[in-house]
């Protein structure tokens, strides 16, 4: 008998095109879930359940079994570093997360402040270009900072580049190239492998444009 697949959808900006990939794989999650309130929610035809987690947390979810499957910008696991495995590049929600500043601003010699959401993928990138740095934790709206003087430089999420461009501000250096990835729990990936390995190859299938 087929086991069920518990899967952590990320709400928020990458949850439609998420859906819609895993629709054409023959996923039928319903494309409105994110418009509902609840959080779990049953497919028992296809034997799955959707958990619609923060698009943050969905690694933590699938590290610790709570979900078999989940989907999550490359951003947050280089950020988290967690024990999951990394199945599938999505090719979707593609952004890129990137130094940017006001402009003409040599960085300063002592300690630089860098403002980000991702204190790891910062720090982890200015060790490997011999800066000590120091880190100015924010959670949005992070092209503030350098604006009011509050940081030297941020790292951010980089999509249109509208957000720098409207407030004044300029990239330095590209840190790396995001999309969304299917991510699975080590434990899952055994016990369940045939339904995962599955879903995989449904996903790949449409990625290649088989499907
Ligand atoms: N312009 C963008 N800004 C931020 N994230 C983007 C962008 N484009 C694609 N992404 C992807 O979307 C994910 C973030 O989605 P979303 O903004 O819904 O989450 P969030 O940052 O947790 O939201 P919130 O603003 O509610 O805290 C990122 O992890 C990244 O992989
Ligand atoms: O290059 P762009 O297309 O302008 O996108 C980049 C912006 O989008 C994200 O912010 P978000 O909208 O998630 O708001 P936040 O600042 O509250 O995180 C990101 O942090 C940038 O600020």
């Amino acid at each position: 008998m087929n086991k069920r697949l518990t899967i952590a959808m990320p709400k928020g900006r990458i949850y439609e095109e998420a859906a819609e990939l895993m629709k054409r794989a023959g996923y039928d999650l319903g494309a409105d879930l994110e418009e509902s309130r609840k959080l779990i929610l049953e497919f028992p035809e296809q034997n799955i359940r959707v958990m619609m987690a923060k698009p943050m947390d969905v690694v933590t979810y699938v590290e610790y079994g709570a979900a078999d499957l989940g989907i999550a910008g490359k951003d947050v696991l280089l950020e988290q570093d967690r024990d999951v495995y990394e199945v599938l590049d999505l090719k979707i929600s593609p952004c890129y997360v990137a130094v940017a500043g006001v402009p003409d601003q040599p960085l300063s010699r002592i300690a630089p402040k860098i403002a980000t959401k991702y204190p790891k993928v910062a720090s982890d990138y200015f060790r490997e270009q011999g800066e000590q740095i120091e880190i100015i934790p924010l959670n949005g709206s992070i092209e503030l900072a350098p604006l009011i003087g509050l940081a030297d430089r941020i790292v951010d999420i980089v999509s249109t580049g509208r957000t720098l461009k409207e407030n004044g501000l300029v990239e330095y250096e590209k840190i790396a190239d995001i999309t969304s990835r299917l991510i699975v729990n080590p434990v899952s990936y055994r016990l369940k492998n045939e339904e995962i390995e599955h879903m995989v190859t449904n996903l790949s299938d449409v990625m290649e444009g088989i499907k």
